[in-house]
């Protein structure tokens, strides 16, 4: 039956992977690290897309992307031209080796991302200045053979997201589009997704090593501790211009290199959601992106005039969709309200109408709240206003309940002692950072554990006050920048 064998405090990896299966968000796949995503999950992230497709094309953001798609498949002097930042991932590089029983000359690289696919024809398409901005989207899959344990959604093999690349004259433009990009994804985490998340700029150790600086949304998982990088947005620097010879004739007829940039959002966020906001009956979806947002659900006892129930049903169904709220209702005969009730919980459905005899005297429905499961009896002529409101609630409470979570996690440590105690404590940990990578190197490799170790998360762009002598708390040296640490995904 339903429900599940798993607690969030119990087991969470156990219970993470049986809420997104029986939430039906995924089902397990024949290859390890691929899972196939169902209409529950697909109906989100088709959400998300057209939230960032009109963010990113709108007029008012005056952003002008265009999207684009370039092909699956990648050539191996193509892809190994980026040599210093190619050659730490070609591991996790998939090769096409034959076709039928035939061997290919030379094997052909699936794209893991698409920097090394597009840029050169950045350099054909760029020639003048009146060619840059060049801003270009695609919304596509990409494959990457990891072998650290797969999860769904937050590291599978293949995963979809969107993968910008733009082009700008002068580094000012690129520096400026990155943080565009970053408040994009930090709305997208806080006002759809209802997860609280801390922006900041990743170490030179964790950046991505073929741009010039990383900027990245941070998020938190409370229940396993450990950081996630949510959604990224690199500036590239002229170091792909340089490889690729990407230049445009300036004003002054001078040749100069572009400056680049490049950024993602991708499913990985789905499961960042699944994990926050889950509970022990299952999933608990923002109304933002539910995909079902009210599940309406009739109480045909013994005596009642099942028809009236019915159409009571249907008419909720139908005030609610007219004024766009995604509201369905599950008439099935072979199921009691009961299974309904969780299973439509299980699915994480932010409200769900209750009809009975009763209700319909009462010329009311009840309102029940997936979030906080209250109850509330709504007149039939307040529905539509009631609801709308409702579902705002559930949104807002969802988002100030994972933020004051996630906050009670954060803890400001100025110690060694006190970092390997906060650590130990599954702690999102605030320290004052000397910068150095020998300090981050030796961190990673003193809390080396089965758990994994700890790293930098992000410099957070808003930095508390370093007083003047505030020392490294790993190495004594004198601090530099306020800097998340802890265990990651
Ligand atoms: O993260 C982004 C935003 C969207 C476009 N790409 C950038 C950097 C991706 C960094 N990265 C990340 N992973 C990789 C895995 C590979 F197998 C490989 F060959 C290359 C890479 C790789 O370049
Ligand atoms: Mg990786």
């Amino acid at each position: 039956g339903l429900g599940l064998t798993n607690t969030k405090d119990g087991n969470f990896g156990e219970w993470y992977s049986e809420v997104v299966t029986n939430g039906e968000m995924i089902e397990y796949y024949n290859i390890s690290g691929c899972y196939i995503l169902r209409p529950w999950a697909m109906s989100i992230w088709e959400i998300m897309q057209v939230s960032i497709t009109i963010y990113i094309h709108a007029e008012i953001k005056k952003m002008k992307i265009k999207t684009c798609y370039f092909p699956l498949f990648v050539s191996n002097n193509v892809l190994q031209k980026e040599k210093d930042h190619i050659q730490g991932f070609a591991p996790e590089v998939a090769w096409v080796t034959r076709s039928g029983d035939s061997e290919l000359e030379i094997p052909i690289a699936i794209r893991p991302t698409s920097e090394t696919v597009m840029y050169p024809y950045f350099s054909k398409w760029i020639r003048g200045h009146r060619d840059l901005p060049l801003k270009l989207n695609q919304w596509c899959n990409v494959v990457r053979w990891e072998f650290s344990n797969p999860t769904p959604f937050i590291r599978s093999r293949e995963f979809l997201w969107q993968e910008g690349h733009t082009a700008f004259a002068t580094k000012e433009e690129a520096d400026t589009e990155v943080v565009e990009i970053l408040e994009l994804y930090r709305r997208l985490y806080e006002e759809y997704l209802a997860v609280p998340v801390v922006k900041g700029k990743k170490s030179e150790m964790e950046k991505f090593a073929g741009g010039l600086y990383t900027t990245s949304v941070e998020a938190f998982i409370p229940h396993s501790g450990r950081g996630v990088q949510g959604a990224t947005s690199h500036c590239l620097g002229q170091n792909f211009a340089k490889m690729f010879e990407i230049k445009f004739e300036d004003e002054k007829g001078e040749k100069a290199m572009v400056w680049q940039n490049s950024w993602a959002y991708s499913t990985r966020t789905i499961g960042v959601m699944v994990m926050v906001h889950g509970d022990d009956k299952g999933l608990v979806l923002p109304p933002k992106v539910a995909g079902v947002q009210v599940i309406v659900i009739h109480l045909p006892y013994s005596d009642a005039d099942v028809d009236a129930l019915v159409n009571a049903s249907l008419e909720t169904v139908k005030a609610l969709c007219d004024v766009g709220i995604r509201a369905e209702a599950d008439l099935r005969e072979n199921y009691k309200p009961g299974w309904k009730y969780a299973h439509w919980e299980m699915k994480g459905v932010p409200l769900r109408i209750e009809i009975g005899p009763r209700d319909i005297a009462k010329n009311q429905v009840c309102v029940a709240r997936r979030d906080n499961g209250k109850k509330i009896d709504i007149p039939m002529d307040d529905l539509v206003d009631k609801v709308k409101g409702l579902l705002d609630d559930v949104q807002q409470n969802m988002f100030e309940v994972a933020k004051q979570k996630r906050d009670a996690c954060v803890q400001v440590i100025k110690t060694w002692d006190e970092f390997i105690v906060a650590l130990a404590q599954k702690k999102l940990i605030l320290a004052p950072w000397c910068d150095e990578e020998e300090v981050e190197k030796d961190v990673k490799t003193k809390t080396k554990g089965e758990t994994g170790a700890a790293k930098t998360l992000c410099s957070p762009f808003e930095q508390p006050e370093l007083p003047k002598g505030t020392l490294c708390f790993a190495s004594g040296k004198p601090a530099k920048k306020w800097t998340y640490w802890g265990r990651s995904y």
